[in-house]
């Protein structure tokens, strides 16, 4: 997936993954972490996701990083806060206490020098490639701090449409992909059948949301 690829998708608003609740995971395994109020939490490829909310609800500090302004801007707007902008490295920076949005490429984080203690991935991983996957996982490993906690969220199904997000990432992967940096262990699987609408418009035959904790070794 190019830039113009997620560029295309915000401008015509075609944003489902966007959820209007905070996800379940999120809500049930969040203390999983062990992060305590004022524990700044990395959101990569953050969207406008109400999560951010629920997460500053709890005491944290959220630092996003969105590749497309759209997103941030729609993310401040709707919640009628009138954020800063300060252009930062590679990136717009937005903020409103306790929201920092980084807007750019999250690949380029690590320009801005932070590492952090707890991050949340809910359909990050998941919205990338497998090229890119790799790359991603590097790069959680170098922001994240020794012992520091992901909460990771991803889909599994078996969608024969697998060219687009969201892409199927299962438990196998996941523990190829992390395990020599990070202890992974899977906290929950939600398994939804036909009430899935994916399901049952014959999409796929099943659609399950899978919920780990990674803790950097
Ligand atoms: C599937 S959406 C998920 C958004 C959000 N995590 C949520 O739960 O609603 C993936 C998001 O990643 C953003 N994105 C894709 N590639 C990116 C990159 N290299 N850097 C920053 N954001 C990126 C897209 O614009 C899109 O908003």
């Amino acid at each position: 997936m190019d830039a113009n690829f997620w560029h295309q998708r915000w401008q015509s608003s075609r944003i489902g993954f966007h959820q209007s609740d905070i996800n379940l995971h999120l809500r049930t395994c969040w203390h999983h972490t062990g992060a305590g109020p004022g524990t700044e939490v990395l959101v990569p490829l953050c969207g406008k996701s109400l999560d951010m909310h629920w997460l500053a609800e709890q005491g944290h500090t959220v630092a996003g990083f969105e590749l497309s302004p759209l997103a941030v801007a729609g993310f401040f707007e709707e919640a009628g806060l009138t954020p800063e902008r300060t252009a930062e490295g590679a990136f717009e920076h937005w903020l409103c206490a306790p929201y920092h949005l980084y807007a750019g490429d999250f690949f380029a984080a690590e320009q801005l020098g932070r590492q952090f203690n707890a991050a949340y991935d809910r359909a990050a991983l998941i919205a990338l490639p497998p090229a890119m996957r790799a790359d991603y996982v590097d790069l959680m490993a170098r922001l994240i701090t020794s012992g520091g906690r992901v909460l990771l969220v991803t889909l599994n199904h078996d969608s024969a449409k697998d060219q687009t997000p969201p892409f199927a990432v299962d438990e196998t992967e996941v523990r190829t992909l992390f395990e020599s940096r990070f202890e992974v262990s899977l906290l929950d699987r939600q398994q939804q059948g036909r009430q899935h609408p994916r399901v049952a418009a014959g999409d796929c035959t099943f659609f399950d949301e899978l919920c780990f904790l990674l803790t950097r070794r």
